[in-house]
């Protein structure tokens, strides 16, 4: 059984991650770590998720824990799952890491420890998401540049980056169909005298509302018809429950940078 160890306790993925180890049984809680300094630090792990006592308590030192699973699963934030990558590669540890919001150095950082361990980093862990990147390289590919290419995505009021790791990843895919970069046709929001819309740029709008999990739309409009895309996660467990897939398929394969699609056979 694959021993799965989830940094970012405490965090709204960290909780659901427990609880999707706890109810999976191919997979078994091997470590649960937190911030040091945290409250939760000592506390059980099951208690936190909120399923009761599982006689595993929360540390503070992944140096310390690391022989206790054979994979670690992070959804944190990009500093933390840097440090947490190093201690992986120190040790030889695979890693799986949904964190979003990684600058370009963050980006170049990771592809150097990705040659020292296996690294599975995908911003969306959902297999929708991941089967409509497919549909969206299909849909650029037949649409050319006749549409105009719009990326609409929505979450909670807590959530820091923008846009979403997800509607970066599809305007990714859909640029390269293209033949475009994205570093230069992205227009991120609008507003005042902005002329007509430029063709060839694929804009990205973002909504932070109350408890929304992850909504995103990509529109292909056109004159006369218009084709939208849209994904939408109604529980934070469908993100975990991929995780958890892509942590017991990553186990055994050499180092190097992986993705959903990879585990999914979409690649
Ligand atoms: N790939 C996917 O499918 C998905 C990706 N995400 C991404 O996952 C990330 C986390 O999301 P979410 O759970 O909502 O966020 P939360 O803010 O709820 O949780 C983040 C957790 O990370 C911990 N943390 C933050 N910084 C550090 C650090 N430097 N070292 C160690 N631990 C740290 C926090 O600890 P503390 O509370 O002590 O600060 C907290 O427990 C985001 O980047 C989000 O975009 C989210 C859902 C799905
Ligand atoms: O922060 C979130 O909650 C989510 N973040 C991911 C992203 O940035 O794409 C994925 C998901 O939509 C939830």
């Amino acid at each position: 059984m694959t021993k799965i160890g989830i940094v970012g306790a405490g965090g709204r993925m960290g909780r659901v991650l427990i609880e999707a180890v706890h109810a999976n049984c191919a997979v078994e809680l091997g470590a649960v770590v937190g911030r040091p300094g945290s409250p939760l630090i000592g506390r059980d792990a099951g208690e936190l998720a909120g399923m009761g006592f599982l006689g595993l308590s929360v540390s503070d030192d992944l140096a310390a824990v690391v022989g206790d699973f054979d994979v670690l699963v992070d959804f944190t934030l990009p500093e933390g799952t840097l440090e947490h990558a190093e201690v992986c590669a120190q040790h030889g540890r695979p890693m799986v890491i949904g964190t979003t919001g990684f600058s370009a150095m963050q980006q170049r950082e990771l592809d150097r420890l990705g040659r020292r361990i296996p690294l599975l980093i995908a911003p969306n862990m959902s297999i929708g998401v991941n089967l409509c990147l497919t549909l969206l390289e299909t849909a650029a590919k037949v649409l050319g540049d006749e549409v105009d290419i719009e990326i609409i995505e929505a979450h909670h009021r807590h959530k820091v980056d923008a846009p979403s790791g997800t509607a970066l990843q599809m305007g990714g895919v859909v640029a390269q169909a293209l033949g475009r970069d994205l570093d230069t046709c992205a227009i991120y929001g609008r507003e005042g005298r902005t002329g007509p819309r430029e063709r060839g740029t694929i804009g990205f709008e973002t909504i932070r509302a109350g408890d929304i999990v992850g909504e995103h739309t990509v529109m292909f409009a056109g004159l006369g018809e218009r084709i939208e895309i849209t994904h939408k996660a109604t529980s934070r467990m469908t993100f975990a429950s991929g995780a958890l897939r892509a942590a017991a398929w990553l186990v055994g394969r050499p180092a190097g940078r992986y993705d959903m699609r990879d585990v999914l056979g979409l690649g």
